[in-house]
């Protein structure tokens, strides 16, 4: 089966246009987060998502996120919402989206919340964002449960085939790997390398 690929923390309509609809599923915008530099308001994703095509779904990625902040995202369209941080009690009861769970690992093996309604897990390094990666090998109790789950942390296109190979993750989600080594942004040659990267290690394993 094909992973799927997830690109996160797009900042602007310029970077939403070198997405490939065929190849991209998954579109990630940070918002409510201003201790990120990838965080944007409402509007600016607003103006990315009429540039993003239908096939890619649009993803509010979040931290703790508020019952007001949920409506907000839903009112501006998009398709799923990721959730770090806490998880308020009342979000999944109020939430017309499917939710992604991110589980940030520090250093043992993650301890998942089984709620029926979540629609995917996220693993990430401990500090969301940060490019920085962990060690695949706790997940291997995950994998082989056979749930559906997202490998994110520190990917870039020279290690992602290995992290295919080794965990056999739903989608890969990656943010730091490309963008620019000297300026901010994302990277149209780094993002078609991570492309290729997922592709050839899918190709490996058929
Ligand atoms: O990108 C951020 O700054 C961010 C802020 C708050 C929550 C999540 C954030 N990013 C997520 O981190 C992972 C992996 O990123 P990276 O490839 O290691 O840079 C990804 O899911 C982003 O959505």
């Amino acid at each position: 089966m094909r992973t799927r690929i997830k690109i996160c923390g797009l900042t602007s309509p310029e970077e939403a246009a070198f997405l490939p609809s065929n190849q991209v599923d998954y579109a990630g915008m940070v918002l409510f987060y201003p201790k990120s530099r990838r965080n944007i308001t409402i509007e600016k994703a607003r103006e990315i998502m009429e540039v993003l095509p239908p096939e890619i779904k649009k993803t509010a990625v979040t931290v703790s996120p508020t019952s007001e902040q949920v409506k907000l995202i839903e009112e501006a369209g998009f398709d799923v919402l990721q959730i770090h941080g806490h998880l308020a009690e009342e979000i999944p009861e109020e939430a017309d989206i499917p939710i992604i769970r991110a589980v940030n690992v520090k250093g043992r093996v993650p301890v998942i919340e089984s709620y029926p309604w979540i629609f995917a897990y996220l693993f990430d390094a401990a500090a969301p964002g940060s490019g920085k990666s962990f060690d695949w090998s706790c997940l291997a109790h995950i994998s082989a449960q056979g749930r559906k789950f997202i490998l994110a942390g520190g990917l870039h296109p020279f290690n992602v085939g290995e992290a295919i190979r080794q965990v056999h993750p739903w989608m890969v989600d990656v943010s730091s790997g490309v963008e620019y080594d000297d300026k901010q942004g994302k990277d149209p040659v780094k993002i078609q390398a991570f492309i290729e990267a997922v592709k050839e290690a899918d190709e490996k394993s058929s």
